[in-house]
């Protein structure tokens, strides 16, 4: 069974998980199904004219275009996808990007008869937040915590090993057991997870913060190839000339 048809908690969700191949990057796009109220997540770039396709299939009304942090290995598509008449790009109020609107740790995004917490999980960037929609038990993690991993801490902010390891503690791991987490990315081929998953299972979480440091310190990953037009065309939001 595919991911987007699980029944998570209550059923007035609309629920779409969309992948971009070059990238890794998963975009969702939630709606609430008695009013047909819409958000999309982590949008790419090259992505848009797939996503506002099913939005218009699926005859939702886009309110929010949210994105978790400042990407650095893609154009995030909120820019385009604001030329959509009634949405609004969305942003950590941490992140030092161009926002229609920027989120607090504890702010509540309300759409139809949905609600979204955004929690400030920093670590990855200083902006970097994750959304939790507690009626459904589901929670949008960004880069902070991937299946089995974590977003890198050797770019943008600097070193911030500790600030990450504390933010998934403490917002994350400190969500029910059950609560499913969907990330912005994946290498391997994997949908989602659970909390109780990535606290028994991930290799860099479940360990001492000393040792996640030494662990973060030695990942020796490439810079994304994207790196130097992504940040900057992401901190005006990704905006169309
Ligand atoms: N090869 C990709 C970039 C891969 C990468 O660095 N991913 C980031 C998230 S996107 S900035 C990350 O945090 N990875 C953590 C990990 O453990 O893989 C490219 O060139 O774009």
């Amino acid at each position: 069974m595919l991911a987007s048809q699980f029944n998570m908690g209550k059923s007035n969700l609309i629920f779409r998980q969309l992948f971009d191949k070059d990238t890794s990057t998963y975009t969702y796009i939630l709606a609430c199904s008695e009013t047909k109220s819409a958000v999309i997540i982590d949008p790419v770039l090259e992505c848009v004219e797939r996503d506002l396709k099913l939005i218009k299939e699926l005859d939702l009304n886009l309110l929010y275009g949210i994105n978790t942090h400042v990407h650095a290995d893609h154009i995030t598509g909120t820019g385009k996808i604001k030329l959509y008449p009634t949405c609004k790009s969305v942003l950590g109020s941490k992140s030092g990007a161009k926002a229609d609107m920027f989120v607090e740790h504890g702010a509540k995004l309300k759409f139809g008869n949905l609600t979204m917490e955004c929690r400030s999980t920093p670590g990855h960037t200083n902006g970097c937040s994750t959304y939790v929609l507690h009626d459904q038990r589901v929670a949008f993690t960004g880069d902070a915590l991937l299946i089995r991993g974590c977003g890198r801490t050797d770019f943008q902010q600097g070193a911030k090993e500790i600030l990450l390891y504390n933010s998934v503690h403490s917002q994350i791991f400190s969500l029910p057991s059950d609560y499913q987490l969907y990330p912005a990315h994946d290498y391997k081929g994997l949908t989602v997870t659970t909390v109780n998953e990535e606290k028994t299972l991930n290799p860099r979480l479940t360990k001492t913060l000393e040792e996640f440091v030494e662990i973060m310190n030695n990942l020796n990953l490439a810079y994304p190839k994207r790196i130097d037009v992504s940040v900057p065309a992401n901190l005006v939001c990704g905006l169309q000339d």
